[in-house]
């Protein structure tokens, strides 16, 4: 599991650490590590460290410090150092030892910074680090934006510079890198977008913090870890005891979600489908999957909230192109009055939104929208959601009190008192009509098998991501990605399930 942790959270085991140690020794730990990396990137492009230029952006904190002892160390290497001093004060040990290593500094004039930024091979930014809050003043804020057009590559020191290091928030210009080195632990922020995209790859550089830190803020699932968690058949097992879901979805006017979400339960391996529903897309579900067993609901046994001619499930998904009105509420309400675990997406959604009581249950409920649908839930606006992603999927998850998965560029799962989970696995390609309504199937499948509410959703995303990727390259292999449709992410399932 990789795990994530807020500025304050790594502040506070900094502090615990650092009373151990002499002065400068995690500063020194960090700027080695940052050195190691960047003299690996530059080999990479040249073939060795010698000679090439080097632009270090320092601010006038310990972020600066680090950036300037690591180009002190480059300069040892035969790098041409120079640094924009961004503060009205520089970091004195790192500017010293910078100096004294045959690098050059000065304040920052815009012309002269432009100059050393585009002639640069590496840009090193240290303008801001776990201390950064809010949008960047002048001038940390131009020479973000200078960064963006060196021809060389970009290495964020600890976060990008203009990224909420906490939450991955950005309030205005902030450094786009190729790499972030990170000391100690990774900040949530690297891991939630917009601050994971900013961040591009991320290498941790340990400086000996892991016996101080406390319970992460929030954490990655590996491969491994999601192939622990998932629900194998033992010699014992048979359909039943494998796990039953019920998937309530699709109308007579929207039959293809239905397809695609019991395509997405039967592929993430349920013991057995049990679908209900109009007519026609029933028949749509039969004539696709006929393993599912299907049942065409009748409107005035809903109406008394009985869903008991669908037989036992263990878990239900409600939503995919059920509609909102009067039949789908009634179908909603039947399905969130049972005792067992339900997932609530797309028009089911919307119908909570409207009714809101219905949410209120015993069981445990998995909602999962995206930022328009979690926008009617919270009633923000949607840019406010997509900006503040993991801000609002907790609120979500405290007010409603379920679980949460906002869907989106980075997927984010979050339950009161737990560590939100930020899915790492996907592929752009994934943005296409449907791929959510397989999604809500494959968390049906893994609920019904026995996870919780907030395993189901992060391995379902997960999955999800892999088989996208498997999809898009055209089989576990495959280096170039290509368009999918959802039915093919629900097809590769398999293959995701054999990659872990
Ligand atoms: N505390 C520690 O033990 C260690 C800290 N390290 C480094 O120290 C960093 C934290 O250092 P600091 O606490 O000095 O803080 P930072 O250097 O991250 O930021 C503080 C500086 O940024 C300026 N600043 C803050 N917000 C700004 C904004 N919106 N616009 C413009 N300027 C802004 C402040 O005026 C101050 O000069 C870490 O990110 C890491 O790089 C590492 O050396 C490892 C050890
Ligand atoms: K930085």
């Amino acid at each position: 599991m990789r795990t994530a942790y807020t500025s304050d959270q790594i502040r506070a085991a900094e502090l615990a650490l650092m009373a151990t140690l002499p002065e400068g020794t995690l500063m020194g730990r960090a700027a080695a590590g940052l050195a190691v990396t960047c003299a690996g990137l530059l080999t990479g492009l040249h073939g060795r460290v010698y000679g090439s230029r080097v632009a270090v952006l320092a601010g006038g904190g310990d972020n600066g410090g680090d950036a300037l002892y690591a180009g002190a160390r480059l300069a040892r290497r035969g790098a041409r150092v120079e640094a924009v001093l961004a503060g009205s004060r520089a970091h004195e040990g790192g500017l010293a030892a910078l100096r004294a290593a045959g690098g050059r500094a000065a304040a920052f004039d815009e012309a002269r910074a432009r100059e050393t930024i585009g002639r640069a091979d590496l840009v090193l930014d240290g303008l801001v680090g776990i201390g950064g809050g809010g949008a960047l003043r002048e001038p940390y804020a131009t020479l973000a934006g200078l960064a963006g057009e060196t021809p060389g590559l970009v290495v964020a020191v600890d976060v990008p510079s203009g990224v909420d290091a906490s939450t991955g928030r950005v309030e205005g210009p902030a450094v786009r890198a190729h790499v972030t080195v990170t000391f100690g632990a990774y900040k949530t922020g690297l891991l939630v977008d917009p601050g994971a995209e900013r961040a591009g790859a991320v290498e941790l550089v340990d400086i000996g913090l892991g016996p101080h830190l406390p319970d992460p803020d929030a954490a990655a699932l590996t491969d491994e870890d999601v192939a622990d968690l998932l629900p194998r058949p033992g010699a014992e097992s048979d359909k039943y005891r494998r796990g039953v879901v019920g998937i309530a979805a699709g109308s007579d006017r929207y039959t293809g979600a239905a397809v695609l979400s019991v395509g997405g339960a039967v592929r993430a391996g349920a013991g057995m489908v049990r679908f209900a529903s109009a007519e026609e897309p029933v028949r749509h579900v039969r004539a696709r999957w006929p393993e599912a067993v299907t049942t065409v609901l009748d409107p005035s046994l809903v109406l008394k909230s009985s869903l008991d001619e669908v037989g036992r499930v263990q878990a239900w998904v409600l939503g995919p192109g059920l509609g909102t009105g009067p039949d789908a509420h009634a179908v909603a309400r039947a399905v969130l009055a049972t005792d067992v675990p339900v997932i609530v997406d797309a028009d089911g959604l919307s119908i909570v939104a409207r009714d809101r009581a219905l949410l209120r249950r015993a069981a445990p409920t998995l909602v999962t929208p995206h930022a328009g649908e979690l926008s009617r839930l919270l009633d923000v606006p949607r840019e406010r959601i997509e900006a503040r992603r993991l801000e609002h999927t907790r609120r979500a998850a405290a007010e409603l009190g379920v679980t949460v998965l906002l869907k989106g560029s980075t997927t984010v799962i979050a339950e009161e008192h737990r560590p939100a989970r930020v899915n790492t696995t996907g592929t752009p390609w994934l943005a296409t009509g449907g791929t959510g309504d397989v999604l809500s199937g494959i968390a049906g499948a893994l609920l019904a098998g026995g996870l919780t509410c907030y395993d189901a959703a992060s391995c379902a995303a997960h999955l999800h991501g892999l088989a996208a990727r498997i999809a898009a390259r055209g089989g576990a292999g495959g280096r170039s990605e290509a368009p999918i449709a959802a039915l093919d992410v629900a097809q590769a399932l398999p293959e995701a399930v054999r990659a872990l």
